[in-house]
């Protein structure tokens, strides 16, 4: 986890172009499902709409001819069952194949993230905290599945909107066009505040995501905020971040209820208003399929006919609130998806170029040079690699020497890959490879940080991939796991504790360093990260005996701290701020680097450490 400050990148609330863009891209391979479903729930409320006319020829029939009136009656009744029938037999089906879509959907944006989390080079991940990234993801898979799911909400509204109008159009011209003056007012106004909203929701979403990269920060470090005693600090912390969040959630819980006003009061009044101009002004009797001009006759209002009026002016005042409702709700959709914009635009990492040769004999870096993000061209640029030159041998142990903050680290790292170099040239057997910057094809980075998952002692090594036996117990051995093992009830299946706390801090890092050396089998170049930092000194040079045994073939890269360790290494490649100043035997080194000459004199074998000179190491 990093530990640099969460993103505050603005965020730009996704259009409804890019929903459905995403929806179509993650919806691949049930596309025409979705049309589908679309198309029977469309067809259902079509056939919905047509059930207030069903009603009015009902009762206008009643009210024409009185009893006799009845049966007829009945059967238009039977038609609005009927309707109601067809109606759920495509609504129904639809619906189960929409939702379906929208779990395929949910997974393929899951996983297209996360895919885009793992190419992004690792300095961009430094710039991230991995609680607000974490967050990114679960907001807009999230989002983008409940927009897919809910779209026959948004069809409903569509044609519950449009056909009340179409129908009133029928009825009456003057109704319809008050009706459509009445729906855009309203909606101007539904938009205004729904865009004020959006901005508190862009906010909020920010300040959300600041509060979890905290929480997560201090849950997971639960062990330092007891045992220092910081309950009551991280409580604080974590209060004034809620608080944050809350800010403009207040005022959108206000604007929230200032805009149900508005759209509640104009409904209603939109209904009533469309009764009143039928009635006030078109002439009773005129009706289209009101049936027998009985009502003409005596200049009556014909009540199926009214009914009908009421009906639709209230099925299109009705839906403005749904709409108003649906529309909030994607706005929000539209800001939750917007989040993940940092993940979809994050850099991702080149292919790699170098051939993974199995064959290579001999790998020439020159001029390999890296900075860190917004580092670059500084006069002092710090925590960089510069025109690092360094070649390896087949079979050949380096051992990379240097104080703390040399960049031994860095460049482990940008050998991997991870960090992505600026410049290098790599040539293998003296071929220049046009375009390498790294080993990443033939070599694996084997990390300090020993990260223990909540999992069985197997899972936590093979990742659930299928692997060998035979390769997972020499992967134990070789890192010395195999004592531990045997006390574990269970062994391969017992289970670790999240972040393993029920295991040992040396145990711990041999675990993980069972791990590496497994998904280190088939590489030819092993970078060691400190990988046995936690284990004792006698522990560690008897896992590392292990591991130059294990790899007999490969050349083996390992930052060493303890230089006990050195007579296991062939070179020794002393680094001063993130700078290779010479590469040759521990005695070489002695006569030509003053520096690691002290550096010997008090950590070397059988040094006694003596304060001043260390001091002297150190600052190198
Ligand atoms: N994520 C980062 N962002 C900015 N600077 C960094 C980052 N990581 C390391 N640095 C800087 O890069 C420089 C080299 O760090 P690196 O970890 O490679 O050193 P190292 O030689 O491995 O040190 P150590 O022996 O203490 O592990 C240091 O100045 C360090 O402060």
């Amino acid at each position: 986890m990093s530990t640099t400050p969460v993103s505050a990148a603005a965020v730009v609330p996704a259009s409804l172009g890019e929903l459905y863009r995403h929806i179509w891209l993650h919806a691949q391979g049930a596309r025409a499902k979705f049309a589908l479903a679309l198309g029977m729930l469309g067809g259902s409320q079509l056939l919905k709409l047509g059930i207030p006319w069903m009603a009015a020829q009902a009762i206008n029939g009643i009210q024409s001819a009185g009893r006799a009136g009845l049966g007829p009656a009945a059967v238009w009744i039977g038609a609005i069952l009927a309707a109601y029938v067809g109606c759920w037999s495509l609504h129904g089906p639809a619906r189960v194949m929409e939702r379906t879509v929208a779990l395929r959907v949910r997974r393929s944006v899951a996983d297209a993230l996360y895919g885009r989390l793992l190419r992004a080079p690792l300095g961009w991940h430094e710039q991230h905290h991995s609680g607000d990234l974490q967050h990114r993801v679960g907001q807009a898979s999230n989002a983008l599945f409940g927009f897919t799911q809910n779209q026959f909400i948004y069809l409903q509204n569509a044609i519950n909107l449009c056909g009340p109008v179409v129908a009133l159009w029928l009825l009456s011209p003057a109704t319809s066009t008050v009706a459509v003056v009445g729906l855009v007012v309203i909606s101007t106004v539904i938009v205004a505040f729904d865009g004020a909203l959006m901005k508190l929701a862009v906010a909020e979403n920010q300040a959300e995501r600041r509060y979890a990269a905290r929480l997560l920060d201090f849950v997971g470090n639960v062990s330092s905020v007891l045992s220092l005693r910081l309950q009551e600090g991280t409580r604080r912390l974590l209060d004034s971040r809620l608080m944050a969040v809350f800010e403009p959630l207040r005022r959108s819980i206000v604007l929230n209820e200032w805009k149900w006003c508005s759209v509640d009061l104009s409904g209603v009044m939109l209904s009533w208003g469309l009764v009143a101009v039928y009635v006030l002004f078109v002439t009773p009797g005129v009706t289209p399929g009101a049936g027998p001009a009985a009502g003409a006759a005596t200049g009556a209002v014909m009540l199926g006919s009214l009914f009908m009026v009421y009906q639709y002016a209230q099925q299109a005042a009705g839906v403005l609130g749904t709409i108003a409702s649906q529309y909030q709700a994607v706005a929000r959709t539209r800001t939750d998806f917007a989040s993940a914009a940092i993940v979809l635009q994050a850099p991702q990492r080149q292919a790699p170029v170098l051939p993974a040769d199995p064959g290579w004999r001999r790998i020439d870096i020159q001029g390999l040079r890296f900075s860190r993000p917004g580092a670059e061209g500084g006069a002092e640029e710090r925590g960089g690699l510069h025109d690092v030159a360094l070649s390896l041998h087949r079979g050949e142990r380096l051992a990379l020497v240097g104080p703390s903050g040399a960049g031994k680290s860095t460049l482990l790292r940008a050998l991997a890959g991870l960090y992505e170099a600026k410049a290098a040239h790599i040539a293998v057997d003296g071929r220049y490879v046009d375009g390498a910057r790294d080993l990443a094809p033939v070599a694996t980075l084997i990390p300090q940080e020993a990260e223990i998952f909540e999992a069985s002692v197997r899972e936590n090594i093979t990742f659930d991939e299928p692997v060998p036996e035979d390769a997972l117990m020499r992967a134990i051995h070789a890192a010395a796991f195999d004592p531990v093992l045997e006390t574990l009830p269970g062994r391969l299946e017992a289970p670790m504790a999240e972040r393993g706390t029920n295991l040992s801090g040396g145990q711990r890092q041999r675990l993980a360093l069972a791990r590496g050396l497994l998904a280190a089998r088939h590489s030819s170049v092993l970078l060691l990260d400190e990988p046995t930092s936690a284990l004792d000194s006698l522990t560690e040079i008897h896992v590392h005996s292990r591991i130059l045994e294990a790899f007999p073939d490969a050349c083996i890269v390992a930052s060493v701290h303890r230089l006990g360790l050195l007579a296991h290494f062939d070179k020794v490649v002393f680094m001063v701020a993130g700078r290779v100043e010479d590469v040759g035997t521990v005695a070489e080194l002695v006569q030509r680097q003053p520096a690691f000459a002290v550096m010997m004199a008090t950590m070397g074998p059988g040094a006694v450490a003596q304060p001043a000179s260390a001091e002297a190491a150190v600052a190198g």
